[in-house]
């Protein structure tokens, strides 16, 4: 912990609610899904929704942090055994953020971290598409081709939302500034897609990267549901609880000439990507590598 925060801290206070892990992001790669499954477990609490920032408590990467470590300790209950419970949190703005991380490791230097990754381009188009259903009024007066490939001569309120939407998906970038601040057996990526189609194999993996027990059996907790199309918990009988509306939109496939556009602009740092899974000897997600097929990458 940093000597301010260390010179400022009560004897009486305790760090038992502080959290164990947590959840980076990037926005519309599936975070949502992976906060809910992890609030089924029995050793797992998450923090308690914040009513100002659609759920999140966005305290590393914002000006809550001003608002200092009390006011986000009380976002998380108080742990029934300190030792096996864990806490966490879910701000997918922290992935990108500068100071995020300086700012988490000085207070959780033992931290876990986790990021979840889907191809950047398919996450540029569904916070698109995510920003229309919120009217924001730039992504409604133009088209995803227009604003991915917007120039210097661009309104600047395009250019500006170009940035929004391209930057996060710069991952190799935004990891290696984690990477700075945490070790690598800190870190674990999570394949995106296939938190979609199997969630049972990923959250088995979680649990392990955690060392959480007791280990939970999520092929009893989730089904598949045809109506939603998605991944749901289980409830009684046949029925089950689904994310909301936000999560799963319907939306027409991006075209081709837009997906070969972002295929280029994301290609260098696709490429850092692989390298990146190579030193940390993970295996690459199916979707980089097909994405960078045929590319030299050693
Ligand atoms: N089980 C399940 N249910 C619903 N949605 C699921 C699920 N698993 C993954 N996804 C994908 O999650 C995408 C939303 O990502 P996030 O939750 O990270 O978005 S957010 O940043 O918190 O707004 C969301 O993106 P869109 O399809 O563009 O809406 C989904 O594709």
């Amino acid at each position: 912990m940093w000597q301010r925060h260390k010179d400022i801290w009560s004897k009486e206070k305790t760090c038992d609610r502080l959290p164990k892990f947590l959840i980076i992001g990037p926005q519309k790669t599936g975070t949502t899904a992976l906060h809910s499954f992890l609030s089924l477990h029995p050793a797992i609490s998450s923090s308690f929704p914040s009513p100002i920032s659609y759920e999140e408590v966005q305290f590393f990467s914002g000006p809550n942090y001003q608002r200092g470590i009390d006011w986000y300790m009380d976002f998380f209950p108080i742990p029934s055994n300190v030792s096996t419970d864990f806490l966490f949190e879910k701000s997918a703005n922290y992935f990108d953020s500068e100071v995020a991380p300086p700012r988490a490791t000085a207070l959780l230097p033992r931290a876990k971290i986790i990021a979840v990754l889907i191809n950047p381009a398919d996450r540029a188009y569904s916070w698109y598409q995510h920003q229309r259903a919120h009217q924001d009024v730039v992504a409604l007066n133009y088209s995803f081709h227009e604003v991915v490939s917007a120039r210097r001569s661009s309104p600047p309120a395009l250019q500006a939302l170009q940035r929004r939407i391209l930057g996060p998906g710069a991952y190799a970038s935004h990891l290696d500034r984690w990477l700075h601040h945490y070790q690598p057996s800190q870190l674990l990526i999570v394949d995106g897609v296939l938190l979609r189609s199997n969630p049972v194999q990923v959250m088995n993996g979680v649990q392990k990267f955690l060392g959480v027990t007791p280990h939970y059996n999520y092929t009893q907790a989730l089904m598949f549901d045809e109506t939603k199309g998605f991944w749901c918990q289980r409830l009684d009988g046949a029925r089950s609880r689904c994310l909301g509306k936000s999560k799963g939109r319907k939306y027409p496939d991006m075209s081709a000439e837009t997906r070969a556009l972002l295929s280029e602009h994301y290609r260098e740092q696709n490429l850092e990507l692989l390298r990146l899974f190579n030193r940390l000897g993970q295996a690459p997600p199916p979707w980089l590598r097909e994405e960078l097929h045929g590319a030299s990458w050693s």
